[in-house]
C-alpha cells in the first residue's frame, strides 16, 4: 500500500499550478477527475474528482479489468450503489472504459484508520468509539438478505473523518473483485479467518473475525501476524489456531475475552449483533427528554440504548399524574426493560423531572424581577383589590355621616316646633326639658341621661361639678348633647340651636368627632367660653371634670 501520493510524486512533469486541472470526466459528464491521486493500493489507483451535479469532491477509483469482470461483477455494484449507511463510504456510479473499471465513492480526507493507529496510540474510549461504527456498519450489511459480505475488512480500509471522529468502512466491493481474479491469496491474510482459506465457502462471519483483528491492532498498534514473514506462515498458523503474537499484549481480561469470541472457529464465533452486546460495548441506556407541552406537564420520555442503536422506549409522562416509580414498573412488567434497569431509569426521570422543576424556578424567579422592574401585575391586582376596599369603607362611612345629617335637620324642625309651643304654653322647666328631650332624644326614655342634684341652677355662677351627664357614646349624634347642656345649663334651646349650627357647620356630627377636637380646634368653633367648657364638661374633657 502506497501512502497518499502528491500530484508531484504521479508525475514530475505537471507543475503545480496545474494540479487541478481536469484529466477525465464521466461517460456521463457528471464527475470529472482531478489530476491529483488520493492513493494508491495493490489493485487500484484513487483519484480525486468532482461530483459537477452536488458540487462536492468525490472518490475516483480506477482499477485495472475486462469487460467479462465487469459484466460478471455489475449486478453486485448495482447492490453496493443502493448501500447507504453512516458507516460506510458510499458507492454513487461505475462504468467500464477501455481496460478500466472506474467506480466513484464519497471521499475520505482524514486518512485510514492503520494511519490514525500509527499517529495516536488511541485510548479505550476512542476505540469503543471506533469499534461501534464500524460494527454498525457491519450490522447494516449483515442484515441485507442475502448478507452484504465485505470480505476485506481491515484498518486500511476504514477511513476516519478526523474533524467528527467518524468512521467509514471502505473499499466495498473490491475484495469480491479480487476473488474473482483468483489472486493465489485472497483477501488479506492476517485479516482472513481459517475457513476463507478452505474451499468450502464461508458466511458473514468472516467480517466479525476481520473485525477482531482490526481490534487487535488498534489495542496494540501492532499489525497482527507481524512475527510472520509470508502469507504462507499466516496461514499455518491460522490452520493451527494459533493467534497472533501481539494478542498476549492485552492484559484487559473483556477486551481479550472480546478479541477471541471474534477470533474463535467459524460455529463458536459471535455475529455483530452479539458483539455490541457485549460488555464492552456495554453503556448503560440514559433517558432523554424527547418533547413536552408549554407547561412542562405532559412529556414524552425516551430512554436510550447507545450502545446499539437498535433499541429505544418512548413513553408519555404526566408530571402531576405519574411518579418514575410506577412508570419504570410498568416497562419492566411488559418486558420492554430489564429489570437489571430498574433503579437507573427511575433515578434518570427524577433527573430530568428535577432539572425541569429547577428550569421552572428560575424561569419563575425571572418572570418575578421582571415584575418588580416592570410591576408585578399579582401585587397590581392586590393593590386594586386593597384600593377597592378602602373606597367602600369611605363610602360607608360617608353614608353614616350622610344619616346623622339627615337626622340632624329632621331634629332641626322639630327643635324649632317644640320651642315655639313652649313659648306659646305655660310649661314648667320640668316639663320643657321633657318636651324638648322627648322631641330631640332618641334615647329620651326610662334610662334618662341627665340627672340634676339640684333643683335651681344660679346661671352666673354655675359649677359643672354639680351637674352630671350621662356617658355619651362616640358614635351618637351631637344634638342629644347638646340639648343636655343647654339644658343643664338653662341657656334654651335656641341656644342648643346656635351650638348645634356652629358645631355642624364645622362637619362635627357625632359625640366622637367633639371628643377628638384638640384644644385649638375648639377656638375655631366659634363657641362661647361658656359653651365650649359646658361641652367639654360633658364629654368629660372638662377644666373641672376629675381625673
Ligand atoms: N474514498 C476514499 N477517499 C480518499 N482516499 C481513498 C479512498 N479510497 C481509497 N483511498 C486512498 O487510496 C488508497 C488505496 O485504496 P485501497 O487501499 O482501497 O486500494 P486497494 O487497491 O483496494 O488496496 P488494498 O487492497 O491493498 O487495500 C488508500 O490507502 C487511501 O489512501
Amino acid at each position: 500500500m502506497d501512502e497518499i501520493a502528491s500530484p508531484a510524486s504521479e508525475s514530475e512533469s505537471i507543475p503545480k499550478d496545474f494540479e487541478d486541472r481536469i484529466v477525465e470526466v464521466s461517460p456521463n459528464g457528471r464527475y470529472v477527475k482531478v489530476n491529483m491521486i488520493l492513493g494508491k493500493g495493490a489493485f487500484k489507483v484513487v483519484w480525486k474528482a468532482i461530483d459537477r451535479e452536488e458540487g462536492m469532491e468525490v472518490a475516483w477509483n480506477a482499477c485495472q479489468t475486462t469487460k467479462a469482470e465487469f459484466v460478471e461483477f455489475s449486478q453486485e455494484i448495482d447492490i453496493l450503489k443502493k448501500v447507504r449507511h453512516p458507516n460506510i463510504i458510499s458507492f454513487h456510479d461505475s462504468w467500464f472504459n477501455e481496460n478500466e473499471l472506474v467506480f466513484v465513492t464519497e471521499m475520505m480526507t482524514s486518512g485510514t484508520l492503520r494511519e490514525y493507529i500509527k499517529k495516536i496510540k488511541p485510548n479505550l474510549k476512542i476505540i469503543k468509539r471506533w469499534s461501534r461504527q464500524i460494527l454498525k456498519g457491519l450490522y447494516y450489511l449483515h442484515s441485507h438478505n442475502p448478507p452484504i459480505i465485505h470480505r476485506d475488512l481491515k484498518c486500511d480500509n476504514v477511513f476516519i473523518n478526523g474533524a467528527h471522529g467518524e468512521v467509514k468502512i471502505g473499499d466495498m466491493g473490491s475484495a469480491k473483485m479480487r476473488l474473482g481474479k483468483k489472486y493465489t491469496v485472497i483477501g488479506t491474510p492476517e485479516f482472513m479467518a481459517p475457513e476463507m482459506y478452505e474451499e468450502k465457502g464461508y458466511n458473514e462471519k468472516v467480517d466479525v473475525y476481520a473485525f477482531g483483528m482490526c481490534l487487535l491492532e488498534m489495542c496494540t498498534g501492532e499489525y497482527p501476524y507481524a512475527e510472520c514473514k509470508n502469507a504462507a506462515q499466516i496461514y499455518k498458523k491460522v490452520s493451527q489456531g494459533i493467534k497472533p503474537e501481539c494478542l498476549s499484549q492485552i492484559h484487559d481480561e473483556e477486551i481479550l475475552s472480546l478479541i477471541n469470541s471474534c477470533l474463535a472457529n467459524e460455529n463458536e464465533r459471535m455475529n455483530v449483533s452479539q458483539i455490541l452486546e457485549h460488555s464492552f460495548f456495554c453503556e448503560d441506556p440514559e433517558v432523554i427528554l424527547s418533547s413536552s407541552d408549554e407547561t412542562k406537564t405532559q412529556l414524552t420520555l425516551q430512554v436510550v440504548f447507545r450502545a446499539s442503536d437498535k433499541m429505544s422506549i418512548k413513553f408519555d409522562f404526566n408530571v402531576l399524574g405519574d411518579t418514575a416509580e410506577d412508570v419504570v414498573n410498568e416497562m419492566i412488567e411488559e418486558s420492554v426493560l430489564p429489570e437489571k434497569y430498574r433503579g437507573l431509569i427511575t433515578f434518570e426521570i427524577n433527573r430530568i423531572l428535577r432539572e425541569l422543576s429547577k428550569t421552572l424556578n428560575s424561569e419563575n424567579s425571572k418572570l418575578s424581577n421582571q415584575w418588580k422592574r416592570e410591576g408585578n401585575p399579582v401585587d397590581l391586582q392586590s393593590q386594586i383589590i386593597q384600593l377597592e376596599n378602602k373606597l367602600k369603607e369611605r363610602e360607608i362611612k360617608l353614608k353614616e355621616k350622610e344619616s346623622v345629617i339627615e337626622q340632624l335637620k329632621i331634629d332641626y324642625d322639630r327643635v324649632r316646633l317644640e320651642l315655639s309651643d313652649m313659648k306659646k304654653g305655660n310649661v314648667t322647666t320640668e316639663r320643657k326639658e321633657e318636651k324638648s328631650r322627648s322631641l330631640l332624644g332618641s334615647t329620651a326614655s326610662a334610662d334618662f341621661p341627665l340627672r340634676r342634684r339640684t333643683s335651681s341652677v344660679n346661671t352666673d355662677s354655675l359649677d359643672f361639678d354639680m351637674i352630671s351627664f350621662k356617658d355619651y357614646a362616640d358614635s351618637q349624634s351631637i344634638n342629644e348633647l347638646v340639648v343636655d347642656v343647654a339644658t343643664a345649663t338653662q341657656r334654651g334651646s335656641e341656644k342648643a340651636q346656635e351650638w348645634l349650627n356652629k358645631l355642624t357647620a364645622q362637619d362635627i356630627l357625632t359625640v366622637g368627632d367633639l371628643r377628638g377636637l384638640h384644644e385649638g380646634d375648639w377656638a375655631s368653633l366659634n363657641l362661647t367660653v361658656f359653651a365650649a367648657r359646658a361641652l367639654k364638661n360633658a364629654i368629660g374633657k372638662g377644666k373641672n371634670q376629675k381625673e
